[in-house]
């Protein structure tokens, strides 16, 4: 479904010293799967993301969306930010809708589009509101149904449920997961959180610190679907194995980052 081959990208600050974001990425994301990202602070996450998004270019390699070479952003990808991203200015009716306002659906059928998908991250009756109004987890939510308007065959997300409480992070990944359950897409997401990592994911893609690469790939063979019970999930065994599994990948590649004490 996504294929990245030999991924290389660095950035030239305005000093002229260059970072090497990414270096020599290769990876494959399934067809409907639901991959998860964990990595450093840092490590190029973001840029990976925004290369498949299509909004920056890269120094080498490829990018192939369903065979197709990505050379910019497209209706097929899209992109869940973490700080929202919403049009201040613009109902949530009217951000939703944005994206289909500029692929030039008529008035009616994105309206009623929009007001379907508002309902289905529960915000029916908040149509005429403005992201002001609402709170974090809200405006997460209208971040996702916008997302979503476009029928994308991917979503791209970037910690989107980093900017939120616990308890409203909770119910977010559990209607993400139901929403992917029913309507299955591949979905690429970045987080901070093992356990979010693991809740959500087919697998985990561990990254290592600058300049990013794969360090691992780890599966969660855990049972789906799982958004009716995700309490369950986290009190089981496996859950536990494979989130220890991940504490000490991370902390053995923290280690290898760690400068050498020195003798004497
Ligand atoms: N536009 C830019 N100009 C210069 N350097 C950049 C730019 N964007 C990213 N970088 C650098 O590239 C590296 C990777 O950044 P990126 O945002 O992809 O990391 P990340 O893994 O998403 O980090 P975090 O987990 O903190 O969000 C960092 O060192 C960052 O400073």
């Amino acid at each position: 479904m996504i294929e990245i081959r030999g991924l290389s990208k660095s950035f030239t600050g305005q000093d002229g010293t260059v970072v090497q974001a990414l270096q020599d990425v290769d990876l494959t994301v399934g067809e409907n799967e639901f991959l998860t990202v964990l990595g450093p602070s840092g490590c190029g996450k973001t840029t990976l993301l925004k290369a498949v998004a299509g909004l920056i270019p890269w120094n080498d390699g490829d990018i192939l969306v369903e065979g197709t070479p990505v050379r910019g952003p497209g209706p097929d990808r899209s992109m869940v930010f973490q700080n929202f991203a919403l049009l201040p200015w613009a109902t949530v009716l009217d951000n939703v809708a944005f994206g289909l306002r500029m692929r030039g659906v008529g008035r009616a059928e994105r309206e009623e589009r929009a007001r379907d998908l508002i309902a289905m991250v529960g915000l029916s009756g908040f149509e005429t509101k403005r992201p002001g109004e609402l709170s974090g987890g809200m405006q997460q939510r209208v971040g996702i149904a916008r997302a979503l308007a476009v029928r994308p065959r991917v979503l791209l997300m970037d910690e989107p449920f980093g900017a939120v409480d616990e308890q409203t992070r909770r119910l977010l990944q559990e209607e993400l997961l139901s929403i992917w359950e029913e309507h299955r897409m591949t979905v690429v997401f970045i987080t901070h959180s093992m356990e979010e990592a693991v809740l959500l994911g087919d697998r985990v893609v561990l990254m290592s610190a600058r300049p990013g690469r794969i360090a691992e790939i780890v599966p969660v063979p855990l049972e789906r679907p799982r958004s009716n019970d995700v309490g369950a999930l986290e009190r089981s065994s496996r859950y536990a194995e494979i989130t220890a599994y991940l504490w000490d990948r991370l902390r053995d590649m923290h280690e290898e980052h760690r400068p050498a004490k020195v003798a004497g």
